[in-house]
């Protein structure tokens, strides 16, 4: 895959013009910044996000610049055209010491966070209906430019201005260049069984975020995630009559499809059965493979059904269809996005008229924004200060106090 240089595709930025407002968030590759361009924005009225890695970060060198200029590259192609729930580079920049790119600032959190202010943790299946589309749609428009997503997790679903989402963090994409055309019908499912209980309502803890490459060397060596000790792992590329598929082990432990897990090829179905996950998440306000450990974690993906709780729904239905082990049979394999759209869940949704809903279930108030302290230091700076040692601690002031009263016996 060829990266190309990080300013090479997308509007440059002076960087000596981008002022920091205040930290939006760290990531295991770098950190995002909210800033604005102090000399075409002085008064800060339309500040943006700002992602920046630090070249000189000993922990990330290794191939988070090849990453971010892959991001780069990602989101220069999603900009061409703008798609309503994915964001566009507003630019980007190089120095000898920090990749940066720019994408609108979403005020909104994500969806993890969103979540979290619930008062039992999730979401009312017409919320879900909500998210879920814009989802679909953002995911498909990705496919459609040949890009598996891979890393589908409520934290990198961000909310606009508007309460409309956007998808961010696309440095575990990849890209596809061939299209897939299968002609394997799907085989009956026998409709399951459930169990009659309250809703559950933990929440699940920091997901750990999976690198391990089997055989896509752009993801070795990352800080961001320990290997993933699947063992044996088994290619069974044959299993598969068509189009290209990836090898690597990619993506964040609870999300993970089980052609994954397993080592086999994978391709978009992968995104497919994450949107599973994060709905069943949404439902229950708590992921479904979820193990007492990672190994547990994965046993689960490979062989333990979803449990739903409740009267079935049509929710859970789709849901189900899923998180289908067998990415074959998964909804959305055959048809992509057009057969999860279909699916009786989302009647009544009109489609196309989806990024013009003006009240979407959660609008940030932009008064929370306005009232956060601002930094206003430059970009080069704010790194400059990052990379500096901290200070040595002071005396405390007791022992101050017993060694100016410790003075007179010298
Ligand atoms: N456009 C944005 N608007 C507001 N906040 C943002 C934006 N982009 C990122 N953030 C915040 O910064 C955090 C880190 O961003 P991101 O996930 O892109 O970084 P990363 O280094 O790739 O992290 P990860 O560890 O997930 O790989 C996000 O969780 C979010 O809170």
């Amino acid at each position: 895959m060829a990266v190309p240089p990080a300013t090479g595709c997308s509007p440059e930025m002076n960087v000596d013009n981008l002022q920091v407002l205040r930290v939006l968030g760290r990531g295991a590759m770098g950190t995002v910044l909210l800033v604005h361009d102090s000399s075409r924005d002085p008064s800060a009225s339309s500040p943006f996000a700002l992602k920046v890695i630090d070249k000189s970060n000993a922990l990330t060198r290794h191939d988070a610049n090849r990453r971010a200029r892959w991001e780069i590259s990602v989101l220069s192609r999603l900009s061409r055209p703008d798609h309503p729930f994915l964001p566009h580079l507003i630019g980007s920049f190089e120095t000898e010491d920090l990749i940066g790119w720019a994408i609108p600032y979403c005020p909104g959190g994500d969806l993890n966070d969103l979540c979290h202010h619930q008062s039992d943790r999730v979401f009312s299946p017409a919320v879900i209906k909500f998210y879920a589309a814009e989802i679909v749609c953002a995911l498909e428009h990705l496919h459609a430019s040949g890009i598996a997503y891979r890393d589908l997790k409520p934290e990198n679903v961000l909310i606009q201005q508007s309460g409309h989402v956007t998808l961010t963090d696309f440095d575990l994409s990849q890209q596809f260049t061939q299209k897939k055309v299968v002609t394997i019908p799907l085989r009956a499912q026998e409709p399951p069984t459930f169990e009659a209980d309250s809703q559950l309502k933990k929440h699940r803890k920091n997901p750990i975020r999976l690198i391990s490459a089997a055989g896509d060397t752009r993801f070795q060596n990352t800080k961001k995630g320990k290997p993933a000790r699947v063992s044996p792992v088994i290619r069974r590329y044959l299993s598969f009559s068509d189009g290209e598929r990836s090898n690597s082990f990619v993506g964040t432990e609870e999300y993970v499809a089980p052609e994954i897990v397993r080592g086999e090829g994978h391709e978009f179905a992968v995104d497919w059965w994450a949107l599973g996950v994060l709905a069943y998440e949404m439902l229950y306000g708590r992921t479904p493979f979820k193990g007492k450990n990672r190994k547990e974690t994965f046993r689960n993906v490979l062989v333990k059904p979803p449990e739903f709780m409740g009267k079935r729904t049509t929710l859970m239905d789709l849901i189900e269809r899923l998180l289908e082990k067998d990415p074959i049979r998964r909804l959305g394999y055959l048809c992509g996005a057009k057969e999860i759209k279909e699916h009786p869940f989302f009647r009544g949704v009109k489609w196309d008229l989806l990024p013009e809903v003006v009240r979407p279930p959660f609008i940030p108030s932009r008064d929370d924004d306005n009232s956060a302290e601002r930094l206003r230091v430059d970009v080069g700076e704010f790194f400059h200060r990052q990379r500096r040692p901290p200070p040595s601690p002071l005396p405390s002031p007791s022992r101050g106090l017993q060694r100016s009263l410790s003075l007179p016996e010298f």
